[in-house]
């Protein structure tokens, strides 16, 4: 008995299909139902291939071979018309069964229209193919060096991505794709924006400029974006569009993008300025993560409140109200992160000016400067005559606020870097982590030296730079393998596509038994040889392993031969997948021609 071995497969029986004919098989009849593996042969007309007679042909692809191998439900099949039998056909009858055997001549015209139909194909997907062109590009197994990084689940890890990957995508995607479902909402479209989502909670009145945040969906393109709205705000000067130029044009893997910049009245109040970001679903703010008390920690005592000193002992895993203290290669990642998006602002002739938990997000373990531009946009001043000053003093304060952000997540505590605390605060650290931690935070902290520069930091990372980089080249390495199975899938999903665009299409060319005859009666047969195999005693066989090996034969055009019974178990035609793919191609290449 054969057992599914993939839990992906629902169980299904095969449907009687509707009444055809075959001009595949001649049948003498009153043969017993065969098995699979050891079925005569019936070579068929119209297919392609050297011809091959008698036993030697039995070499099917198929894996069933045991006794309890499955075989294909009987159907009942009307005889075809003799006319269906193509000239260039061999036949001969062997044990009340007619065999069929196509000519080289019938192989030489097959191959020339497969190119042709390959063509044809390649244009109307789009210039992606859906052939697959060569057997050796399929995917060979995951690679030695991801083989330990993948857990050892179930058999599906082998063909699809790993459940916490699919889970963080998916998570990603329900995010992405939230609506507002407040009746309320007068929030339908902003110039070019549809599908506004508030992302924050209600406005927060305590601040200078009341701003709101929405996630937004591009009308003409459908690309999700992170909408900043500044209430009532209004463009002083038009010369601040070259600052939103400069920060247009910086790309950066730790600075989301501004897009572009506009007013607008559609939020129905006064006029309001809008900026355009990237949109990272499921970000959080630094301050939200990292600064915001939790209830697993109820019964613990801030630090920074009161003469507790709860930290008197170097473990790692004290306790705070904001959560545990952070392991120190967690710090110094997001160190990395902030000084490699940092540098690349300050090297644009650019200042943050808003370095600040509220203002960095963190997606996953990507961390990036966010909102980036508001400060140069309503803080612009159009009397400043050194600007290069005004900016050299901002990169400057860059780096103190990054240094009290780190004394914060080094603290794990807003609150430590308020003037008063700064000393205790870096009692705490010394005590609890690396001396290159506290000298990172000292040089960012001290301000009175000559100019401090964030490339200056670079020797205080330093070794941990290569752990920082092997840990992301290890992901990218994973990430690869399962992009690579992924285009498996995509291909397979390709060839997939083609088969039910042909199998039982009711009609086409106003013609009803189009897809039961010809060309894609071998297909209509092939699909049921690939999925709808039942076991000897009526069971459905589901082998995933067996779809996949006869999809990629089929994708590769292999000259391995596979028989394919009838339905009503009267003839078996034997083709190789060479055939079939020709079949394939040509019936899906009928269709494309005419839509
Ligand atoms: N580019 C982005 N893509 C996706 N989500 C973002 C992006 N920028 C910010 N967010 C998220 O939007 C939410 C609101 O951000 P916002 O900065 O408005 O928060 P806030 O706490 O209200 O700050 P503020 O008081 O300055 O308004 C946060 O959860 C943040 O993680």
């Amino acid at each position: 008995m054969v057992t599914p071995q993939s839990p992906e497969f629902i169980p299904s029986r095969v449907n009687s299909s509707p009444n055809f004919y075959s001009p595949y098989s001649v049948i003498s009849g009153g043969l017993t139902p065969l098995k699979q593996s050891n079925t005569p042969i019936l070579g068929s007309n119209n297919y392609s291939t050297t011809p091959n007679k008698g036993r030697s042909l039995l070499r099917g692809d198929s894996p069933l071979s045991s006794g309890d191998s499955p075989k294909q439900t009987p159907q009942s099949s009307p005889p075809p018309p003799a006319s269906g039998v193509a000239t260039g056909i061999h036949q001969e009858n062997v044990g009340g069964t007619t065999y069929f055997y196509p000519t080289s001549a019938n192989h030489a015209s097959s191959q020339a229209s497969t190119v042709g139909s390959e063509q044809a194909l390649s244009s109307h997907s789009n210039s992606q193919s859906l052939n697959y062109p060569h057997p050796g590009h399929v995917y060979p197994g995951p690679a030695s060096n991801v083989i330990g990084m993948q857990p050892r689940t179930q058999l599906s890890s082998a063909f699809f991505i790993p459940d916490e990957m699919r889970n963080d995508i998916l998570t990603k995607n329900e995010i992405s794709n939230l609506v507002d479902t407040n009746p309320n909402s007068d929030l339908e479209e902003i110039d070019n924006y549809h599908s506004l989502y508030p992302l924050e909670t209600p406005l927060s009145h305590s601040k200078l400029i009341l701003s709101s945040t929405y996630k937004a969906t591009h009308n003409s393109t459908g690309i999700k974006y992170c909408l900043r709205r500044l209430h009532g705000f209004r463009l002083q000067s038009k010369k601040c569009l070259t600052v939103v130029d400069q920060w247009k044009r910086l790309q950066h893997s730790n600075v989301v993008q501004l897009k572009e910049v506009f007013t607008t009245k559609g939020f129905g109040d006064q006029s309001a300025l809008v900026l355009v970001y990237d949109y990272h679903p499921g970000s959080q703010t630094l301050l939200a993560k990292y600064f915001t008390p939790t209830n697993e920690n109820s019964g613990y005592t801030d630090p920074f409140q009161g003469d507790a000193r709860p930290f008197s002992h170097k473990s790692n895993v004290q306790r705070i109200p904001n959560g545990p203290l952070l392991q120190e290669t967690e710090i110094w990642a997001i160190i990395m992160q902030l000084t490699a998006g940092l540098r690349a602002i300050h090297q644009a002739g650019l200042a943050c000016r808003t370095l600040d938990p509220t203002k960095i997000i963190i997606t996953g373990k990507r961390v990036r400067f966010s909102f980036l531009g508001i400060s140069d946009i309503v803080y612009f001043d159009p009397n400043q005559t050194n600007q290069m000053n005004a900016i050299s003093n901002y990169q400057q304060e860059d780096l103190t606020s990054l240094g009290k952000l780190v004394l914060a997540l080094a603290c794990r505590c807003y609150q430590s870097v308020h003037e008063d605390k700064i000393q205790s605060s870096m009692q705490y650290v010394t005590r609890n982590y690396s001396s290159d931690l506290k000298n990172l935070i000292l040089y960012l902290l001290t301000t009175t030296a000559t100019r401090r520069c964030v490339t200056d930091l670079m020797p205080m990372i330093g070794a941990r730079f290569y752990t920082q980089l092997d840990a992301l080249q290890t992901q990218c390495d994973k990430q690869e393998d399962e992009l690579a199975k992924e285009l498996e899938n995509g291909r397979l999903y390709r060839m997939l596509v083609k088969l039910g665009c042909i199998n039982e299409r009711p009609e086409f060319n106003l013609d009803a038994t189009w897809s039961e005859t010809g060309d894609r009666y071998m297909l209509k047969l092939f699909r049921d040889y690939l999925f709808h195999m039942i076991t000897e005693d009526g069971r459905p066989w589901l082998d995933h392993a067996h779809i996949l090996q006869c999809l990629n034969k089929l994708d590769a055009g292999t000259t391995e031969k596979v028989n394919l019974m009838s339905r009503d178990e009267q003839s078996v035609l034997v083709v190789t997948y060479a055939e079939l793919k020709h079949c394939l191609e040509q019936s899906f290449a009928e269709l494309t021609s005419n839509v």
